[in-house]
């Protein structure tokens, strides 16, 4: 008897947990995704520019360093009224100012909403075209509400929802988060290649 097909295997690089784990009840609902997918944390420059940039160079640098295919995902908190940013640098603003801190940098604006863009990169090896799959939810920003687990979740209330994502479950973030719809047009593009 011959042994089933080994399917092949993606590393997701990226250091959050909570984004893998995130990434892994999302893929949970998506039998049909075609890998097998383990992670790996390496800890791979994040230079400025845009997000597309910021995306494209780190699956780049992380496709180098495994030397193979790969995933990375860069995730972005874009204030209206700032013309996008934090954008890419929010992970620094949160780890500086925390939520209490982004909530006042919108005072004195009328405009508090903003939107949740993840970005996904893939590459299939060394040197190799970095192509992007963005997913984007809009929200307003809010005293923080919820359970602090996961970066600034607390601090964006999905329009439409009346609710942060903090204060949702994990069933319903899943299925209409930046995340989700981003990882939505990789599977999409992976699940067409042959
Ligand atoms: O190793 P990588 O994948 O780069 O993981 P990271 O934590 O450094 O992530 P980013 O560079 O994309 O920075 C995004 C920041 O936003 C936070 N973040 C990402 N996705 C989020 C989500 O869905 N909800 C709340 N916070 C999130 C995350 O914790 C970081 O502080
Ligand atoms: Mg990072």
């Amino acid at each position: 008897m011959s042994a089933p097909a080994q399917r092949a295997t993606l590393t997701f690089v990226t250091g959050n947990a909570n984004k893998l784990r995130e990434v892994k009840e999302i893929l949970a609902s998506s039998p049909d995704f075609p890998f097998d997918l383990t992670n790996q944390d390496l800890d791979l420059p994040e230079i400025q520019g845009t997000t597309q940039e910021v995306a494209r160079a780190k699956c780049s640098a992380a496709a180098a360093a495994l030397n193979g295919p790969c995933i990375t995902e860069d995730t972005a908190l874009c204030f209206a009224a700032l013309n996008g940013l934090p954008g890419p640098y929010i992970k620094d603003f949160m780890k500086g100012v925390g939520h209490a801190g982004l909530n006042s940098m919108l005072d004195g604006f009328s405009d508090r909403t903003a939107h949740a863009l993840c970005t996904f990169a893939y590459c299939r090896g060394p040197g190799q075209e970095v192509l992007l799959f963005e997913g984007s939810t809009e929200g307003t920003i809010v005293p923080a509400r919820g359970d602090k687990k996961f970066g600034w979740d607390p601090i964006l209330e999905v329009k439409g929802t009346g609710l942060t994502y903090a204060e949702m479950e994990s069933t319903q973030k899943n299925t209409l988060s930046h995340r989700y719809k981003a990882l939505s047009a990789l599977k999409e593009y992976l699940c067409s290649k042959p």
